[in-house]
């Protein structure tokens, strides 16, 4: 076990959990073309990405879209404010350290299952202005708003982002219609939940890592929201555990493409139709590697639980109500540290049987 001295043991995998990227199979996902969605808004020139979109949900959880309306050069500039940012000395980074279990600002401590992740984070919210409980006791009905946190350096960092998050948001809205259309629903069927969302983008930036193979650069996890819009650079770690056969699958990254991901709100609401899967983010010897989730999540108030028209004799409800706030403030709150019991995950609001 040499070569684990290289590696904090803070960061070192239960072997069970370790990577094995020279075997992982390599695989594009299921690639949507949004370009005549975007173009044609009526229902009835959809029907063809609505029936793909409910293939990749279905049989993955997880997709690739191109022409999806994202500008380039939006993406390259807020991608190079990005990595200039991380490249600033750590002491200047962690200024902007976040607080308490608020997602915004610059992280490097982040846990995914007790593990601590080989990975750095700045996190922003789409709309500057987050607002979430308090804690995560039930009995406590504080609530606390915070906004963005901006670094000095680089000068143009704070305009790129909040350029960035405008598309994006653009392309999730879309996705949450297209998705509704495809669970048979009204394209606007979800859109009230999204009224004082709780959407934030994280950068992960991962460092090259002596010894990929004992750590992660993200553990397994799913995602805790409703979609996840995930840029990604070209060096490649991003790990999806195949629903068929629970192989993990190396997602291969398309210029300029977007992964998207059914992350675990979805999943209740169409009363498990559709599965958020387990991901993970392996790691490089040489490379850095960034990626970039924005994750659309609706208002902190929003009790979780399946859509009403997906419920039937045949099919009752999976899923009991939770509250997202307190969800979201649990999962936070455990992320920030070293436990030794498990974190909050939907299957505790699986109905028995
Ligand atoms: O780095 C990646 O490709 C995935 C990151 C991820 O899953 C997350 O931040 O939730
Ligand atoms: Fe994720």
């Amino acid at each position: 076990m040499g070569a684990a001295a290289d590696v904090d043991p803070a960061y070192l995998l239960d072997p069970e959990h370790r990577p094995k990227p020279a075997t992982a199979v390599v695989h594009g996902l299921p690639v949507i073309d949004l370009a005549e969605a975007l173009s044609s808004p009526t229902p009835a020139d959809l029907s063809k990405t609505v029936s793909e979109i409910r293939d990749a949900c279905r049989d993955w959880g997880f997709f690739q879209v191109v022409n999806h309306g994202v500008d380039s050069a939006v993406r390259e500039r807020f991608e190079a404010a990005a990595r200039q940012f991380f490249a600033l000395p750590v002491e200047e980074k962690r200024k902007l350290r976040r607080v308490e279990m608020y997602p915004l600002g610059y992280y490097d401590v982040e846990h995914t299952k007790n593990v601590r992740d080989w990975k750095e984070v700045f996190d922003y919210s789409s709309t500057g202005l987050l607002e979430i409980p308090a804690s995560d006791d039930p009995l406590d009905d504080a609530l606390l708003k915070k906004i963005n946190q901006w670094p000095e350096n680089p000068p143009e960092f704070k305009e790129a982002c909040e350029e960035y998050v405008r598309q994006t948001e653009k392309l999730a809205v879309k996705l949450v219609e297209l998705i509704s259309l495809s669970l048979g629903l009204g394209a606007d069927r979800l859109k009230g939940f999204f009224e004082k969302e709780t959407s934030f983008v994280r950068i992960n930036h991962y460092p090259p890592c002596p010894e990929p193979h004992l750590a992660l650069g993200v553990g397994r996890h799913t995602d805790a929201g409703a979609v996840t819009v995930l840029a990604q650079d070209d060096v490649g770690g991003l790990e999806v555990k195949r629903k068929a056969d629970g192989e993990w699958i190396a997602v291969q990254p398309i210029p300029n493409g977007y992964i998207i991901n059914i992350g675990n709100i979805m999943q209740v609401w169409s009363n498990a139709e559709y599965e958020s899967p387990e991901h993970r983010a392996i790691l490089n010897q040489e490379k850095d590697r960034i990626s970039i989730p924005f994750f659309f999540n609706p208002a902190h108030y929003t009790m979780v639980e399946p859509l009403e028209e997906l419920i039937s004799d045949e099919r009752p409800s999976k899923y009991k109500a939770y509250n997202w706030g307190k969800f979201f403030a649990s999962r936070n709150r455990t992320n920030l540290q070293k436990l030794n019991v498990e974190n909050i995950q939907i299957d505790h609001f699986k109905v028995a049987g």
